[in-house]
């Protein structure tokens, strides 16, 4: 469960205050799966960031499953995402060095054993269909397979919260359809709670639940839809 209550967020620009977030009261349950919709600059990455923990609200309370993030410490925070959130990002971030099994094994936790470690990756590169990719670099991967990879680093673990900043973002329609149902179909199974933020009213219409953010952020209420 994620609760916020009453938060506020700005930022300060050439000396100016500029309020971006104001959310009386959201929530969200456990399993969860939302497609989070609204204009450009509406403060839909801004309140991924709160959930996550990257930034923190000036005002207000945000609860995930009762841990107080508002009152954590920058280092508390991290440790929080570490164990707790996965963000997949509209370019991958996938290191370029690295194959993609290797991108994946730099989060699997230290208390997991080789043999667990190995059957676990071998079995999600298998899920996502890049079983004959794993090792190749993410250079020689299609932009739809790098985000494959990215899918599985970010839900290794199990975290409580899936986020997704426009994860389809630079995928070709047809990829991006594919991918959006492969994360959809993981986060019910595994009964993650995902929020996605995207523009496209088509893959949209693929989640359980959309929301416009005017029903989360009152400052951008009078462009709801
Ligand atoms: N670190 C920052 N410093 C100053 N202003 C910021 C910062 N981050 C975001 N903003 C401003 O906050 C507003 C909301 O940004 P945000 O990225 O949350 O919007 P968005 O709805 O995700 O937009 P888009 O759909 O274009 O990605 C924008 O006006 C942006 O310029």
């Amino acid at each position: 469960m994620i609760e916020l209550n009453n938060i506020s967020k700005s930022f300060t620009m050439h000396g100016q205050k500029l309020q971006i977030l104001s959310v009386p009261s959201w929530s969200l349950a456990q399993g969860e799966r939302i497609a989070l919709l609204g204009p450009s600059g509406s403060g839909k990455s801004t309140l991924l960031h709160l959930l996550s923990g990257v930034m923190v609200p000036d005002e207000g309370e945000i609860r995930v499953n009762g841990l107080p993030l508002h009152t954590f410490s920058q280092s508390k925070r991290d440790r929080f995402r570490a164990e707790h959130v996965g963000y997949i990002f509209q370019d991958f971030h996938l290191i370029s060095s690295l194959t993609a099994r290797q991108n994946v094994e730099l989060i699997v936790p230290d208390t997991w054993s080789k043999k667990m470690t190995k059957d676990q990756l071998d079995d999600w590169f298998e899920r996502v269909g890049l079983k004959d990719r794993q090792h190749h670099m993410p250079n020689e991967l299609s932009r739809g397979q790098q985000q494959r990879a990215a899918i599985i680093r970010a839900i290794l673990t199990k975290p409580q919260l899936v986020l997704a900043d426009e994860p389809t973002g630079s995928l070709d329609w047809e990829t991006a359809g594919e991918v959006m149902s492969l994360l959809l179909n993981i986060c019910e199974t595994e009964k993650l709670t995902l929020v996605t933020v995207t523009h496209d009213l088509h893959l949209a219409e693929m989640y359980p639940t959309r929301i416009h953010i005017g029903e989360i952020n009152e400052l951008s209420r009078r462009n709801a839809v």
